[in-house]
């Protein structure tokens, strides 16, 4: 007895003498369904990248870097209540409100995560975010490895965590002092911090190591993070 669900055998011309649409076709007709063009892999979701890592490793080279080389990332501006310094750019620095408008962000829930730091507020809007994700754009959020702790109890695994760090103790303190942005009083604070940050590499999904002179590598490793976590096949799915 036949099956009916079988599709009627066509014989398959010679590979080497048959045109390719030809052969296409009659192997759709023994198949018995036309091939399709529709893209075998999803459409990746947007991503959430979270950048952290101990001061002074270079994150923000590392994030300057990324925006120059790459598309379609949206870097998250921080909402601050800390006052203006010369040269800095409200929207683009930081988002400038004062303490009584950052409470009120507070309040309404307009903020993903915020912290207390050197006695004023930081935080991230969500509002920015959602616009974001919305037109297809990754988004890259740097904050300090308490942020990240943070962060990493709100989203979970729905975000990407990068640690960046220096290959040495001896390079992050070279690298802090040779910024010159910080007394030595604060430089002592800092390096001891960053001490205790080290240990926190853990918490995160990736680490990227920002050597001395070799930002381009530490950039293209972390645009490596990237694409993979593009290729997952699960996706993450984060929701704001
Ligand atoms: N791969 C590198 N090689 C040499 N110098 C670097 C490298 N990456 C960053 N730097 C320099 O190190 C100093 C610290 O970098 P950066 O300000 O980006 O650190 P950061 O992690 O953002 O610090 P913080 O958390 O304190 O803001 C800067 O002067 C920067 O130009």
């Amino acid at each position: 007895m036949g099956d009916a669900r079988r599709p009627a055998s066509v014989p398959i011309p010679d590979i080497n003498k048959s045109d390719r649409s030809e052969l296409l076709r009659a192997l759709e007709t023994s198949l018995g369904s036309s091939f399709s063009t529709a893209p075998l892999a999803p459409q990746p979701n947007p991503l959430i990248i979270v950048i952290s890592g101990p001061s002074g490793v270079g994150k923000d080279a590392v994030i300057k870097r990324l925006r120059e080389v790459r598309d379609n990332i949206h870097f998250v501006v921080t909402a601050t209540s800390r006052p203006m310094r010369p040269g800095e750019v409200d929207g683009k620095d930081y988002y400038f409100v004062s303490k009584d408008e950052f409470l009120s962000m507070v309040e309404r829930d307009e903020l993903l995560e915020h912290a207390l730091v050197y006695g004023d507020y930081k935080g991230i809007p969500k509002q920015q975010i959602r616009e974001f994700m919305g037109k297809g754009y990754d988004i890259v959020l740097r904050v300090d490895i308490q942020g990240a702790a943070t962060l990493r109890r709100i989203l979970g695994d729905s975000a990407v965590f990068i640690f960046v760090v220096a290959e040495s103790e001896y390079a992050m303190v070279n690298r802090l002092i040779g910024r010159k942005t910080e007394t030595r009083e604060m430089l002592l604070v800092r390096i001891a911090t960053a001490r205790e940050e080290v240990k926190h590499a853990g918490n995160f999904d990736y680490v990227v190591v920002n050597a001395d002179g070799q930002l381009e590598s530490a950039v293209k490793l972390v645009e490596s993070v990237i694409d993979a976590e593009k290729a997952r096949v699960s996706p993450r799915n984060v929701s704001i």
